[in-house]
């Protein structure tokens, strides 16, 4: 667990070992405790070096351990780190891989700090509901000072080691031999005065305008992670660094981190940690699963189209070092997107040179541009990434199948077309895949795997890889239209235009669910994603235009409750921020700051006039329950017809692709955390006042769930009894 081993000239190596990334689990801190009382005791050992095992330092608490009464979690690292720090002989922290959390808290007990130039540090606590609450708010100002302390604990920001030595977090950077380099510089310093290297007893150095710097990070962190209270706890606690003396800045930290603990944040944000890496482990009906399919090498890629997303697609795949070949159709497009493409990659390379990477051009894969499909015949997948049309993927389709090799798989990238369609015009229908993009495809770490009726369990390991290799979160789902993401999406977006109808302004529904802790509302999504393609979506299924029969009442289709305002607002030209006005207006074409419209409340008046709609004043709470509610319904569907297998996928959906806000943990946790009881009441009290929109009417999942005693989430899936499982 933490070995002790004499090294020549009277140096201790404490290393930690608790794979796969040295977490400090209670028997490692017991460990630990127990080596370096025996290293201090012992008079043969002038200075000791503490390293991790397998090239990592220690990424922090065993968050497995977090739920476990905290009588059991052993010795606080707090303890150790003042131990440590009080110590007479000299100890150094040797960084490779990791030093987060509690890994990084441990490191600043240590005098001195060496880091691998590839490692980073941080204090990710922040994300986890929690607070850094072994000394990291109160030592961590005292090393770096106020500004660059918040930053770091407010966003739980990972930092590389040159950018960790300038902050002045680590004292050295190695290429190589960081142990050495600790031991080196442990000898060097045995018998010097440590006081200076004592953080807690070091002055914080405040600049003038320290209360202004609080204040400004508060209004951040409430903006930036609304209804999260992690994030303004951390901001008390560096306050009480700036004003209250180190034993006193400990005691409100313990205060602080007792009173988010007793709050539904740190559970929320643990199971969204954990359901992100349990995606990763898909299983199908069949028993195939990630630990018996092997994914097929990707050496090469394609993408096809160079619009918004196709630009990202190749960009990410450069980032993943993949050479990739860009196929566009004419000329002038291709122009167009690979100017495009050059400039992302430019971007990237002088994000990695600001992170004090030296080599960075070449640490891109290399992209080549084509109007030639012969060029993708020795690639080992292509992502075809054009428009939304199922005509123009099909025909690509069929090229694809002419040209590529037998082996090459094929990504679709849609985000809610027929998988099935397109790959039955293939001549491999089982090598066929949905890959759902989110956008920009370079940055969203969110990759919809979508899984037709013919697609092998090797296409979905190789595409789930592929997810890896990119750094993106694959999340397996069946092939239903739209999928999880956007399916569930819709019927939020549509509850948001009934409740407009029914009297709110766009603008007090964005603030109820931005406040909710949403990244943006959906008036405001609408605007940015603009309102022209939904528009264009229904104009071709004929839910308006020239297809839509005649006589079709305005506000209904078949038995179901039907808005024509954003198709009104498009007719209009209101096509939202790229056009200057939508539901908003905008201060020009292609502005972003969204101004509520005089024009709009006096469009909507007229229409409830003409639909005879009587307003009446909504709550927010109505706002929020029915927005939210009726997606969470849609996922309990979602869950029973088997389009995802586990409520964690659809979590893992929204946390990563929609903004969904990972305090509450997802949709489908926050469902359990309100109660699946009141969920279902609320529902059903909500398609009683509505009965046209139907999908507020509860989901059978949901209300057998309550019937078997609402049972926790983790035990869900065991009630989908026989469920016909589109994975
Ligand atoms: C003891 C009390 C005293 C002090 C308390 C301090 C508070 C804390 O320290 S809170 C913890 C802070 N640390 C983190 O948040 C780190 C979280 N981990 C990561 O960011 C990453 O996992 C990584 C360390 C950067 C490694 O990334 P990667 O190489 O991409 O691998 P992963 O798939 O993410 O992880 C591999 C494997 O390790 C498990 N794991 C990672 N971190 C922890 C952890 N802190 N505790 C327990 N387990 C951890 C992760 O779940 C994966 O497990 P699998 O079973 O393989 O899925």
């Amino acid at each position: 667990m933490a070995t002790f081993r004499h090294i020549c000239d009277s140096v201790a190596v404490i290393t930690l070992s608790n794979p796969p990334v040295n977490a400090l689990s209670s028997a490692l801190i017991q460990a630990l405790q127990k080596a370096l009382g025996e290293a201090i005791r012992d008079s043969a050992v002038e200075a000791i070096v503490i390293c991790g095992d397998k090239g990592k330092f220690c990424a922090g608490a065993d968050i497995r351990e977090f739920n476990k009464p905290s009588q059991k979690r052993g010795p606080h690292l707090l303890l150790l780190t003042d131990l440590i720090e009080s110590n007479k002989k000299p100890v150094v922290a040797a960084i490779e891989g990791v030093a987060l959390g509690g890994g990084l808290e441990l490191a600043l007990g240590c005098h001195y700090r060496v880091a691998h130039v590839q490692a980073r540090v941080g204090l990710p606590e922040v994300l986890l509901g929690i607070l850094p609450a072994a000394s990291g708010t109160q030592r961590l100002p005292r090393l770096i000072g106020i500004a660059a302390a918040l930053t770091l604990i407010t966003t739980g920001k990972y930092v590389p080691a040159r950018e960790a030595l300038k902050l002045g977090i680590v004292d050295k950077v190695v290429g190589e031999n960081t142990v050495d380099e600790a031991i080196r510089l442990a000898k060097k310093v045995i018998g010097q005065p440590l006081g200076s290297r004592q953080l807690s007893t070091l002055p914080v150095q405040c600049p003038p305008n320290v209360e202004a710097l609080l204040a400004e990070a508060m209004v951040k962190v409430k903006k930036q992670f609304r209804g999260a209270q992690s994030p303004q706890a951390c901001i008390e606690a560096v306050r009480a660094a700036v004003h209250l003396p180190y034993t006193e800045g400990i005691k409100k930290e313990q205060e602080l981190y007792q009173f988010l603990n007793a709050t539904h944040e740190p559970r929320a944000q643990q199971y969204a940690f954990f359901a992100e890496r349990e995606v990763a482990k898909w299983t199908l009906p069949s028993g195939a699963s990630w630990k018996t399919v092997s994914p097929q090498p990707i050496h090469t890629a394609a993408v096809i189209g160079l619009g918004t997303m196709g630009r990202g697609i190749v960009t990410s795949l450069a980032k993943a070092k993949i050479p990739v070949v860009a196929l566009e159709q004419d000329k002038r497009q291709l122009d167009i997107g690979s100017k495009a493409v050059m400039s992302l990659l430019d971007r990237e390379i002088l994000k990695m040179e600001q992170l004090g990477h030296t080599e960075a051009t070449n640490s891109l894969g290399p992209v080549r541009f084509t109007l030639d499909y012969d060029e993708l015949k020795d690639v080992d997948i292509v992502i075809e990434a054009v428009f939304e049309n199922m005509a123009l993927k099909k025909d690509i389709f069929r090229r694809l199948s002419v040209v590529c090799k037998p082996e090459a798989f094929l990504c679709t990238n849609t985000s809610g077309l027929n998988i099935d369609e397109i790959a039955s015009v293939t001549n491999r229908p089982q090598m066929v895949i949905g890959t759902h993009f989110f956008s920009p495809a370079h940055i969203m770490k969110l990759l919809e795997v979508v899984r037709g009726c013919y697609t092998s369990s090797t296409t979905i390991s190789t595409a789930m890889r592929l997810a890896k290799m990119l750094g993106k979160i694959g999340v397996l789902v069946g092939n239903c239209p739209s999928f999880v993401g956007n399916r569930l999406m819709r019927l939020y977006v549509e509850q948001a235009v009934f409740l407009v109808e029914e009297g709110s302004k766009p603008e007090e529904i964005d603030l109820a669910l931005e406040d909710f802790g949403l990244a943006m509302g959906p008036f405001r999504m609408m605007d940015l994603a603009g309102l022209d393609i939904g528009w264009k979506a229904r104009t071709e299924i004929g839910l308006t235009g020239p297809k839509l029969p005649i006589g079709t009442p305005a506000r209904q289709r078949g038995s179901k409750r039907y808005s024509p305002l954003p198709d009104i607002l498009c007719e209009q030209g209101r096509f939202g921020q790229k056009s200057g006005q939508g539901w908003y207006k905008y201060e020009k074409s292609g502005g972003r700051n969204a101004m509520p419209d005089p024009w709009l409340y006096n469009f909507l008046s007229e229409y409830r006039c003409i639909h005879n709609l009587k307003t009446r004043n909504i709550t927010q709470e109505e706002v929020i329950e029915r927005c939210l509610y009726i997606l969470i319904n849609q996922g309990f569907k979602v869950l029973e017809e088997g389009i995802a297998s586990d409520p964690k996928d659809i979590d893992v959906i929204y946390n990563n692709g929609y903004g969904w806000p990972k305090h509450t943990g997802g949709p489908m946790y926050y469902a359990s955390l309100v109660g699946l009881p009141v969920v279902l009441t609320k529902l059903e009290k909500y398609y009683e006042d509505n009965p046209d929109i139907l999908d507020l009417k509860p989901s059978n999942f949901l209300k057998k769930l309550v019937a078997s005693g609402t049972p926790p989430l983790k035990e869900w899936r065991s009630h989908l009894g026989s469920q016909s499982s589109k994975l």
